[in-house]
């Protein structure tokens, strides 16, 4: 066997450590149990129906519904639990909230606790996993508030906004598993070796082109979307006949952590706006363990995440699973979206070549 020149995710943290001698350790022996844990799910999603885990969980089994009022697949069970165990026993962690629990989960008393704070969609896109298309996991780390020591968390702990995050990233179960990871100076990219079990570090500075052609966006909503998001989407579907004056390619792959690492890889813009289909719901997406940690790594690659009025890390969190509508991914193309929030409603709607090319026009 060549020894491979790349570092492994263990020797890039020590690597990293290094170069700040005070730090405790506590934070990468942190991220190497995400990492397993990581490893553990993509595992378990790789062996598809052999594994006997595909499908809903059986009706009447606990949890069967999650606190989103949707059906949890089985896989959605499993994956939770493997971040609960992996996580909870290593001292690092005062508390830990998951889309899949409805409220915080106290580290047990048998374990020491830490000072810092996880938050994870331990399976991200559970919609794709019966047809085998790429799903993912999400975490975001916190720290703890400071009197929180010797005490279960609350709710009103982990209600931080993202610029407070101390890391974020997610693992892409795809062709090949990747775990992206940013600690707040630029994004890396690992590639799971299978043979050896570790990340291997194959892509060290992740950058989003400022520019795209592409954008992502569940059409089936298109008559919920409020006017700036159909302007835009109407514009880049004029193509090069239209304002844009250029061609635009679209994906959905109903996968965020796919999506997401598409554009991280060559650009692109997604949005999952804030609709009018549920007035009740201010989006789709979650903000504490979804938008926060995608747009802590789109910021630190140079791209753009906005709730299409604001920047999504600057967002007040009211509760634990609070949704937001989320717009993310090359830096001019979300720039332009906020540009078209901001203007009085209606404009370039009414725009006379704009309205009659409209593809999405209300009836
Ligand atoms: O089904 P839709 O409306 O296309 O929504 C797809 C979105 O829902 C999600 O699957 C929600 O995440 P979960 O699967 O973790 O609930 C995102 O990954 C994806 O962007
Ligand atoms: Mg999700
Ligand atoms: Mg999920």
């Amino acid at each position: 066997m060549i020894l491979s020149q790349r570092p492994t995710l263990t020797q890039y943290l020590i690597d990293q450590r290094r170069r700040f001698p005070g730090a405790s350790g506590d934070f990468n022996a942190l991220v190497l149990d995400v990492a397993l844990a990581c490893k553990a799910i993509a595992q378990a999603v790789a062996w598809g129906e052999l594994g006997g885990m595909l499908g809903h969980q059986p009706d009447g089994a606990s949890a069967a519904i999650n606190v989103q009022g949707e059906r949890q697949m089985r896989l959605d069970v499993l994956s939770n639990e493997v971040f609960v165990r992996l996580n909870e026993w290593g001292g690092q962690l005062a508390g830990m909230a998951s889309e899949e629990m409805e409220a915080p989960y106290p580290i047990p008393q048998r374990y020491p606790r830490g000072k810092y704070l996880l938050l994870f969609d331990p399976l991200d896109g559970s919609s794709n996993i019966d047809v085998n298309v790429a799903v993912g996991s999400i975490f975001s780390v916190l720290r703890a508030p400071d009197d929180a020591a010797g005490r279960d968390l609350a709710e009103a702990d982990f209600l931080q906004p993202g610029t407070k995050q101390v890391a974020a990233g997610y693992a892409i179960y795809g062709p090949a598993t990747m775990l992206v990871l940013t600690v707040g100076n630029g994004v890396v990219g690992f590639t799971l070796d299978p043979q050896l079990g570790e990340f291997m570090l194959t892509h060290p500075h992740l950058q989003v082109p400022a520019d795209t052609r592409e954008f992502a966006i569940n059409a089936s909503n298109s008559r919920f979307w409020e006017p700036p998001v159909k302007r835009y989407v109407d514009e880049c579907l004029a193509g090069r006949d239209g304002p844009r004056d250029k061609d635009f390619n679209m994906r959905w792959i109903a996968s965020l952590v796919a999506e997401a690492h598409r554009i991280l890889m060559r650009g692109g813009v997604f949005l999952y706006p804030r609709d009018m289909k549920d007035p009740a719901k201010a989006g789709r997406l979650r903000l504490l363990y979804e938008a926060n940690p995608v747009a802590f790594v789109m910021e630190q690659a140079g791209g753009r995440a906005s709730t299409g009025h604001e920047r999504v890390l600057e967002v007040e969190p009211m509760l634990l699973h609070q949704r937001i509508g989320l717009v993310f991914g090359s830096r001019h193309e979300v720039e332009r979206i906020e540009r078209y929030h901001a203007e009085p409603q209606g404009q370039g709607l009414e725009a006379p070549l704009f309205a009659e090319r409209s593809l999405f026009r209300a009836a």
